[in-house]
């Protein structure tokens, strides 16, 4: 499939878009409006036509969009049609939960490999994923063709872990810990910090009361 170059903002609402689109297949509807859409998943309708503009004219005026059309059209995008293994690296509290977390139920997203350094929990298999040791990280991520990452180590772990998975071949790091990581350019990060979340929403409540 051509690759088509959309804006960052676009890239980010397509997951949203596709899982209310999957509800309406399921509930067995034909066509969605770019109004209900928009109720729906809470973006603008104009960004909605927009976003959707830069695949081509996928909906007809006065008509509204053919859910099944679009469905296939995200699914190619999203590359639902495939698994897409990624590796877990530090399984504590916060790597346990990720393991318990089936992602394969909304998204075809599996973590099919964890890694640790603790002597107690390498080499069993836990969730159905099993755990190895920081050594055998680069042998299996190759073998399993994996170049994406969840980062759960402590902070002072963080920029030690990130080296030896830039070293064995990963593009895309999910990063957990509170450590702004250093990597080359074509290694993306994206950071998730749960205290930042929660002041944003702090932040927009005291301003609704303001308002
Ligand atoms: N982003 C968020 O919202 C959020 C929320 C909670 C925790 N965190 C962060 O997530 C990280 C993990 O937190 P936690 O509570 O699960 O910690 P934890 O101590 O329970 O788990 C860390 C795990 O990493 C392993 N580990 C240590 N050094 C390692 C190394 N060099 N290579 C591989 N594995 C290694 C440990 O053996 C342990 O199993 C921390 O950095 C924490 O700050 C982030």
């Amino acid at each position: 499939m051509e690759k088509i170059k959309i804006p960052k903002a676009t890239a980010k609402r397509l997951p949203l878009y596709y899982r209310y689109l999957l509800i309406l297949n399921e509930e067995g509807k034909d066509k969605v409006s770019s109004t209900e859409l928009s109720e729906a998943v809470q973006v603008d309708s104009a960004s909605i036509r927009r976003d959707f503009s830069y695949f081509g004219a996928l909906g007809k005026r006065g008509y509204g969009y053919d859910v099944k059309n679009l469905l296939t059209f995200f699914k190619k995008i999203l590359n639902q049609d495939t698994l897409t293994n990624v590796a877990l690296i530090g399984v504590g509290n916060l790597g346990r939960a990720l393991l318990n977390y089936n992602f394969k139920r909304s998204n075809n997203i599996r973590i099919s490999c964890a890694f640790d350094i603790n002597k107690k929990i390498t080499g069993r298999i836990l969730s159905g994923v099993p755990v190895y040791d920081m050594d055998d990280l680069k042998q299996q991520l190759s073998d399993q063709q994996i170049t994406i990452a969840i980062l759960t180590v402590p902070s002072t772990a963080a920029q030690k872990t990130t080296d030896e998975m830039v070293d064995a071949g990963v593009k895309g790091i999910m990063n957990f810990t509170p450590i702004r990581l250093s990597a080359p350019a074509d290694v993306r990060i994206q950071n998730v910090d749960l205290a930042t979340e929660l002041q944003t929403l702090i932040y927009f409540l005291d301003s609704d009361k303001e308002n």
